[in-house]
């Protein structure tokens, strides 16, 4: 990976947090969540942060903590599901490689339906809101580097190591990164 941070996109409940703590400690990388950090920085959780100052003001804490992140290397970054939405968080995200765990709606539910944790699924209808979600968000997580597609009863180790496995295929050439060795 020579240096090359990993960014972990996708739906809520796809694993980013789980698999993306298993990635971190393969590649011996430092492991950073984006909503930890926000939660850390602001001393309130994401659900109270939603509540009280609204989504549009947590998507620019967001844009800034990836902004900060992103001067870095060695990192496995697990994003929010919603870090795809401003086009500005695409040119940070670019100076890593980006994995899209892909999951099917109904996994994603069957994680989710007793977890109060996501604000955005405090909603009478929470499968119908992440296929509205995933449907809205689709185009964007596709521009993801790799996209790995999750199956029913796969372990997050199975889903770290099917990640590691393709990472080679997708490194982007060193020397577009680095300056050419003479
Ligand atoms: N491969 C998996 N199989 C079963 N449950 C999983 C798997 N990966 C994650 N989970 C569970 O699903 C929920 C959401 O996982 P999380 O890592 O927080 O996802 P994200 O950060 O993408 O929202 C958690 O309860 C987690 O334990
Ligand atoms: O999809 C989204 O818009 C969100 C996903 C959450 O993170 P996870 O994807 O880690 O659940 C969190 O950032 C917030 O609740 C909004
Ligand atoms: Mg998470």
């Amino acid at each position: 990976m020579r240096g090359v941070s990993l960014y972990l996109i996708g739906m809520m409940g796809a694993g980013k947090t789980t698999v993306g703590r298993l990635l971190a400690q393969q590649l011996g990388y430092g492991f950073v969540d984006t909503d930890d950090v926000i939660a850390q920085a602001t001393g309130r959780a994401i659900t109270q942060l939603f509540a009280e100052e609204g989504e549009a003001a947590f998507r620019q804490l967001e844009s800034d903590v990836l902004a900060q992140v992103s001067a870095h290397i060695n990192l496995t970054v697990a994003t929010g599901g919603g870090i795809v939405l401003r086009r500005e968080n695409w040119s940070y995200l670019r100076h890593g490689l980006i994995v899209w765990l892909d999951v099917p709606v109904e996994l994603l539910y069957n994680r989710l339906a007793e977890d109060t944790t996501r604000p955005l699924l405090q909603d009478p209808d929470p499968r119908g809101k992440l296929r509205s979600l995933l449907e809205q968000r689709q185009p964007l997580y596709s521009q993801a580097d790799l996209h790995i597609m999750v199956y029913e009863g796969e372990t997050p180790e199975q889903i770290a190591n099917r990640v590691m496995e393709a990472i080679p295929s997708v490194l982007k050439n060193p020397t577009s990164h680095q300056h050419k060795e003479n």
